[in-house]
């Protein structure tokens, strides 16, 4: 963040500023000329200091959610001792910021509720977007948005989804270093249709059911054309939205503005990621897998589109590349002879018998890679798991569904029933495991490995679309950061500290996709590695006087 020394306030505001507070690290000459003296104890700390502070006190709360609260409210008082605590320490942190402790976050989010935090735009406040959005102090560059109507694998949580798209944006920042100033959540709150919410007395939205059809979607439409008259060049990202309108709005957007759908695209990047890591285990192409996906929504037809578009890119037809990858909802294999199939899945119902289940699926098919995005927890039963290993001597199998209670199975589930032979990634964090004389370090399949570092790209280059073809070279940047040491443990992603450095490649491949197809609004530097490092937001705090 810029920070200009003759505009800055002084005394109190400038304390009770959290873009601009450094609280006990005011250097001398900063409480005299700032008006601070006496405001604060008089031992000035360090930043360092600060953080081993802030750490010893968390570490001492009882459960991560307790931990979330905490680091919470260490955001509303202080955002770049925040984001210095969290990218200094993010395998620790991440967990207890996102996922999972952010799905019980949200699930607790009227109970834990201290401060606002984004804006919340509801279904009774048609006519005055716009209005409502002027109210927002900063200048908008990204808004993260939700419905609350698909949060995680936990279903409606309505207005309390708000815990998502703030955890989205702290992800922005602490994974690609996006200027927390220009960071915007917003939950559209169309009301909600969980009857627990409804009955709670401490849910923070409205109590009616969910509106659908055309007052829906004007109301979607006016946010839109608000977002974009208020915050001209702002990227918009739809998150945790229900299958019945991630298309849709997608389709309807994505041509229109510079917007994505983190579960449909995000997703299905880090999906394809993993998968070429795996290709590099097994020295197999991408056209020798047939993939099986339990579950047929935003993320299973996302990654199977990407990986589809992966084949054609390398040559194959689309006919023969869509006939890899096979489809199980909840009522069965997706086939032709199946009627009343929504659009995203009719690519991929193909000429086959009808299957009732997911291991009859399996065993018909036989796949060389499963892939679970269905939130059914325990669906990779160990009957599935053995199967996968009797057909394959290297199965892929990524248990993607959030948070860890809706996992497909777990990481040791994955090991011990393959003898430690998966090709195996996970939506959620897992420990490390010891199976059959050997380490196996199972990392996140989760889309913050993309979505940071595409906005970045985005950002430095002032994007006006966002496209499937960045999305593919985000997905082969990523995977070309798995080392051959990452392979030999098992690892078919980058460890997470790496994350910072890994997004800003992204960005590069991205921002190499936006110039290439025209699709900047500024103009193409030299070195576009110095163009986006201008862009990285550093925690460490500046002098301001
Ligand atoms: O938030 C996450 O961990 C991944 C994601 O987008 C989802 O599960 O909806
Ligand atoms: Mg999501």
């Amino acid at each position: 963040m810029k920070v200009n020394p003759n505009t800055i306030p002084h005394g109190i505001a400038l304390l009770q500023n959290p873009l601009l507070n450094k609280g006990t690290a005011f250097t001398e000459v900063e409480r005299d000329s700032l008006d601070l003296r006496g405001l604060l104890p008089p031992h000035v700390q360090t930043q360092d200091e600060q953080v081993a502070r802030f750490l010893e006190n968390m570490r001492r709360l009882p459960d991560p959610l307790e931990k979330f609260i905490a680091l919470s409210s260490l955001h509303d008082r202080n955002v770049a001792l925040y984001f210095r605590v969290v990218c200094d320490n993010l395998d620790e942190i991440m967990p207890l910021i996102y996922t999972p402790t952010v799905g019980l976050a949200c699930q607790r989010f009227g109970h834990i509720f201290q401060r606002h935090r984004g804006m919340f735009i509801s279904i009774n406040d048609r006519g005055r977007i716009a209005d409502i959005l002027k109210n927002w102090p900063y200048k908008a560059g990204i808004i993260v948005v939700t419905d609350g109507e698909r949060i995680l694998g936990l279903g409606d949580q309505g207005a309390n989804g708000m815990g998502i798209p703030v955890g989205k944006l702290s992800l922005y920042t602490a994974c690609a270093g996006i200027d927390p100033a220009i960071c915007l959540p917003i939950t559209l709150d169309m009301g909600t249709n969980n009857e627990d919410l409804l009955a709670d007395p401490y849910y923070v939205g409205l109590r009616r059911h969910r509106v659908t059809g055309a007052a829906y979607d004007e109301l979607v439409d006016e946010f839109i054309t608000a977002a974009r008259e208020v915050f001209p060049s702002v990227i918009i990202q739809f998150e945790d939205f229900a299958n019945h309108n991630a298309f849709r709005l997608l389709e309807k957007y994505q041509d229109k503005i510079c917007t994505f759908n983190d579960d449909i695209q995000g997703t299905a990047a880090v999906a394809l990621a993993g998968v070429l890591s795996a290709l590099r285990v097994k020295d197999t192409a991408l056209m020798d897998e047939k993939f099986l996906f339990l579950g047929a929504g935003e993320a299973a037809t996302g990654i199977a589109d990407l990986l589809v578009a992966a084949m054609v890119a390398q040559g194959t037809d689309l006919q023969s590349a869509r006939q890899r990858c096979w489809l199980v909802d909840s009522k069965g294999l997706v086939v032709q002879s199946r009627s009343g199939l929504a659009a995203q899945k009719l690519p991929y119902a193909h000429d086959f018998a009808e299957q009732a289940d997911f291991l009859s699926a399996l065993k018909a098919l036989q796949p060389t890679a499963i892939i679970g995005v269905a939130a059914v927890s325990g669906a990779f039963s160990t009957e599935v798991l053995e199967t996968m290993a009797e057909i394959n001597a290297a199965p892929i199998i990524f248990a993607l569904s959030n948070p860890t209670s809706k996992a497909e199975c777990t990481a040791e589930e994955a090991y011990y029933a393959t003898k430690g032979r998966a090709l195996f990634a996970c939506g959620s964090p897992f420990a490390p495991v010891q199976c059959c004389g050997k380490t196996r370090v199972p990392r996140q399949g989760n889309n913050a490995y993309i979505f940071p570092g595409l906005g970045l790209g985005a950002i430095a280059t002032g994007a006006m679309r966002i496209t499937d073809e960045m999305f593919l070279a985000a997905a082969q940047t990523l995977a070309a950061y798995v080392t051959p040491a990452d392979l030999e443990q098992g690892s078919l992603l980058p460890p997470l500290t790496s994350v910072r450095e890994v997004s800003v490649h992204i960005a590069v491949a991205v921002a190499e996709v936006i110039f290439e197809r025209g699709l900047a609004t500024k103009s193409r530097p030299e070195n576009l590695l110095e163009l986006v490092r201008a862009h990285v937001f550093d925690p460490r705090y500046p002098s301001y006087v």
